[in-house]
């Protein structure tokens, strides 16, 4: 069970003086269960990657499959396929549209043809899990709440749909370090719970070192590294620093990890204390953690 891209490339407009080859020659393979981050510089490709998940843009050449099925097939059964990749946005919360947050999240499940019982079923469910208590919210305005709510409905809605794949596009863009905390606390209990595999492209470093367990480094329409965190934010610094990416001082932290005898096999540890170490090296020795 998995994404594979085989050999994709996609190029924007082609044929005409705005040609754009976006991603070039993708060969990637994630895999069910995965929590995988995606960063790279600005144009480096990574929401073009992203959007070819569920069929949103096919790919110019290659191929990319979801459990085996060619997602730029005609057939029922590739359009299926694309329906289990869940896809949120940036600033999700512009595609808020219904009167009550009930009718937002239940809007999909809906326009799948579930019945009323199941819609409602999974409202709920989606409703708890972005941490939305369903009296308390089900009948109020999606356009009255805090930006982090909002964009909690937005989530939820899409979660509604039962995905098997999530792929968030910069989900905490915008939102204040609280706002931040509350989604990516979700994502990852959404997670942890159901073992949703999770594609997350993010700008922030230190986000996708603390919850990704493997990260791909964009450049230049191609992925210049994939590895775990620890081994990009550490030997792929170099790479990194390529790609126009300001990585913190990090061999100190690598030595202080090998010191601890941390297993760099063992991905919530090294995750996490890479995490709080580059944020330590970002905020100074007085707040450090
Ligand atoms: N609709 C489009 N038409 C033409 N070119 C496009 C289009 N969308 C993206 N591109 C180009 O394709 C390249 C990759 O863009 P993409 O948005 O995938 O990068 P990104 O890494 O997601 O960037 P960002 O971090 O700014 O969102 C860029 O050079 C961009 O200018």
């Amino acid at each position: 069970m998995s994404i594979i891209f085989d050999n994709v490339t996609y190029t924007y407009m082609p044929g005409t003086p705005y040609q754009r080859t976006a991603i070039q020659n993708i060969n990637v393979t994630i895999r069910k269960g995965e929590f995988i981050g995606i960063i790279g510089h600005t144009g480096s490709g990574k929401s073009t990657l992203v959007q070819h998940m569920n069929g949103l843009i096919a790919p110019t050449s290659g191929q990319v499959t979801i459990d085996g099925i060619d997602l730029k097939s005609k057939a029922k059964e590739a359009r299926d396929a694309r329906r289990r990749v869940g896809m949120v946005f940036q600033y999700p919360e512009h595609q808020l549209f219904e009167e009550t947050i009930y009718q937002d999240i239940a809007f999909g499940p809906k326009n799948l043809g579930l019945p009323d019982e199941e819609t409602d079923s999974r409202v709920r469910r989606a409703m708890d899990f972005v941490g939305l208590d369903y009296e308390t919210f089900k009948d109020r305005s999606p356009f009255n709440l805090s930006g982090g709510q909002m964009r909690r409905v937005a989530i939820a809605g899409v979660i509604a749909l039962e995905p098997d794949y999530l792929a968030l596009d910069e989900p905490a863009a915008g939102l204040d370090p609280r706002g931040r905390d509350e989604i990516f606390g979700q994502i990852v209990k959404l997670h942890e719970k159901t073992g949703i595999t999770v594609i997350l492209v993010s700008h922030n470093m230190e986000d996708v070192a603390r919850f990704a367990s493997r990260v791909l480094v964009m450049n230049g329409g191609q992925i210049s590294l994939d590895g775990q965190p620890l081994e990009i934010f550490s030997t792929g610094r170099q790479e990194l620093e390529a790609a126009g990416l300001a990585v913190p001082p990090l061999t100190a932290l690598v030595d202080k990890l090998k010191a601890k005898g941390l297993p760099l096999s063992n991905r919530h540890l090294t995750a996490h204390d890479v995490a709080s170490e580059i944020a330590a090296a970002i905020r100074g020795p007085k707040h450090a953690e």
